[in-house]
């Protein structure tokens, strides 16, 4: 069985899918730290990150490993986890995750691994899963989404809100909700709200 949590950012994808993955015993997995392991790698190398053929053969060690508790990044044995979320990488990530051979790259990942799983991002529903059973797609005001992520960011709230709102404008392409699947405002939810209503849908 395939559950696929859509959203836009910041929008609770990544916590709301750990708890419904943890509540379920399965993995999940979060697609969007994988754009983000291209950046970070693209960055390092000083590479063109609109250029896919600069990017694609830094890519050769790069694995996702899909744990309940929470995701990780390696690339060969370096676990570049801890520097995937950082202000630098939110602001190449769209224009990476805007290359379809990078798209292709991302989606034969996740294809390969085994169900069941939750997966996480903003196609799970709609391209990488089409198929899967059951599918939400979470959304949030931007100041909202802004307010939560000042807690784990150094930047002020406004900042925060203004950056989310543009990766959201670069994102939009590949962030349509599935037609199939249900919307879930988290705005007035606590996080266990969300959490309990997926797993009420899902029962
Ligand atoms: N009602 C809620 N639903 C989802 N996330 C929430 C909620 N309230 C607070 N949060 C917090 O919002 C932050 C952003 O969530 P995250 O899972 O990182 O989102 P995404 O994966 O969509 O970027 C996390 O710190 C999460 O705990
Ligand atoms: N399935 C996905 C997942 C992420 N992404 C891209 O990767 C970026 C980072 O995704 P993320 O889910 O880690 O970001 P947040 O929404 O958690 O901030 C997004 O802004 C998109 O550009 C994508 O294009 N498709």
């Amino acid at each position: 069985m395939i559950v696929t949590i859509d959203g836009v950012a910041a929008s609770g994808k990544s916590s709301v899918s750990s708890g419904v993955a943890q509540a379920l015993g399965v993995p999940y997995v979060s697609s969007g730290l994988l754009y983000r392991a291209v950046t970070l790698l693209g960055l390092g190398a000083g590479a063109n990150l609109a250029d896919p053929a600069a990017l694609l053969p830094l890519l050769s060690g790069v694995r996702l490993e899909p744990l309940a508790s929470g995701n990780r990044v390696w690339n060969a044995d370096h676990d570049l986890t801890a520097d995937l979320h950082s202000t630098r990488v939110d602001t190449g990530v769209s224009v990476v995750a805007a290359l379809p051979e990078i798209r292709e790259w991302v989606d034969a990942q996740l294809r390969a691994l085994p169900a069941p799983l939750v997966a996480e991002g903003r196609d799970m529903g709609t391209n990488v899963f089409p198929h899967a059973p059951h599918k939400f797609y979470l959304t949030a005001s931007p100041h909202v989404r802004a307010e939560r992520r000042a807690r784990e960011r150094p930047e002020d709230i406004p900042a925060i809100e203004a950056a989310l709102t543009e990766r959201d404008r670069l994102d939009t392409t590949q962030s349509a909700p599935a037609p199939d699947a249900r919307v879930i405002d988290t705005g007035p939810l606590t996080l266990k709200g969300v959490i309990d209503t997926i797993l009420n849908d899902l029962r």
